[in-house]
């Protein structure tokens, strides 16, 4: 079996964060592993408070996982603070994994900023260059770039000035933008469209987290990147389209297997 860990916030609503990451990662036949950042005290409706882990603490946790097990691919999501952000970075560095990505979450769907403005520079400059895929939402594309990303040019331009930050690869998610929640995805040579449909709902908490969570779990389980791209499209697609209707606000989507009963048997 691959084994994945993902490095991000604990969501206690359980929509997004570590834990959509670790549902995504057993849906899919991956082993999941964890590195919690911070805390989030949080629901449908609102982030309420906040606790940063401390740094000490995160890099025992990623050492604790490094120096025991193999670590197919890592998936880094919330992490707050430009402290904690330089701790990832450096033990990243550390132990350089050979697939890592990277879902930059700045602001949750309920509007509470979760990463501070101090560590956005050092997101830019430490991270985005150990990078194998950045998943930016349009807003958080905006902050990386300081572009302004209306129309398709914009797209494009985004992610080049991204690979220029030093991303391997992008993909600049459309679900913030007009009309259909289509995706650019450039690999540092050539640009492809992902295509989506829209999906009327509110349903939508831990999308992002979702999504960079089934690509790795793909890049775990051996596709291409192109190809895991792909894949984790429909599955975050099947996801919202059979999305819960649980608490006031913005519910969670389903994270159903997405392997067949052959697929999971060999891969056991
Ligand atoms: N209503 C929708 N219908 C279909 N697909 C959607 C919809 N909203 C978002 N998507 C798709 O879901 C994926 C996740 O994108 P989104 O832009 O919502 O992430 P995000 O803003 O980072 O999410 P999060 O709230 O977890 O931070 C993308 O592929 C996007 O195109
Ligand atoms: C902990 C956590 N990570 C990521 C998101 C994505 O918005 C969230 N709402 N909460």
């Amino acid at each position: 079996m691959k084994k994945a860990l993902t490095i991000a916030g604990s969501d206690s609503g359980g929509g997004a964060g570590i834990q959509a990451d670790i549902k995504t990662f057993s849906a899919h036949g991956v082993f999941g592993m964890s590195v919690i950042t911070a805390v989030t005290a949080q629901n449908t409706m609102e982030v309420r408070s906040v606790q940063a882990i401390d740094t000490a603490i995160i890099t025992d946790q990623i050492a604790a996982i490094f120096e025991d097990i193999h670590v197919d691919a890592v998936k880094i999501g919330m992490l707050g603070s430009k402290e904690i952000v330089e701790t990832v970075a450096d033990s990243l560095t550390a132990f350089s994994p050979a697939i890592a990505i990277l879902d930059p979450v700045m602001i949750s769907k309920s509007g509470h900023h979760l990463l501070d403005e101090r560590a956005v520079t050092a997101l830019k400059a430490k991270l985005l260059p150990l990078a194998t895929l950045v998943t930016p939402n349009v807003p958080e594309a905006e902050v990386l770039t300081g572009l302004s990303i209306r129309t398709e040019q914009d797209f494009y331009k985004a992610c080049l000035s991204l690979t220029e930050l030093g991303s391997n690869a992008v993909l600049l998610k459309g679900g913030h933008a007009e009309g259909n929640p289509n995706d650019l995805f450039y690999d540092g040579t050539n640009f492809h469209w992902i295509k989506g449909e829209r999906i009327d709902t509110k349903n939508t908490h831990g999308t992002g987290c979702t999504l960079s969570s089934a690509i790795t779990s793909n890049m775990a389980n051996g596709l291409s990147l192109r190809e895991s791209i792909e894949q984790a499209k429909l599955y975050i697609s099947e996801a919202i389209r059979n999305s819960f209707s649980i608490g006031a606000g913005h519910g969670p989507v389903h994270h159903f297997h997405s392997f067949s009963k052959k697929e999971r048997s060999e891969s056991l």
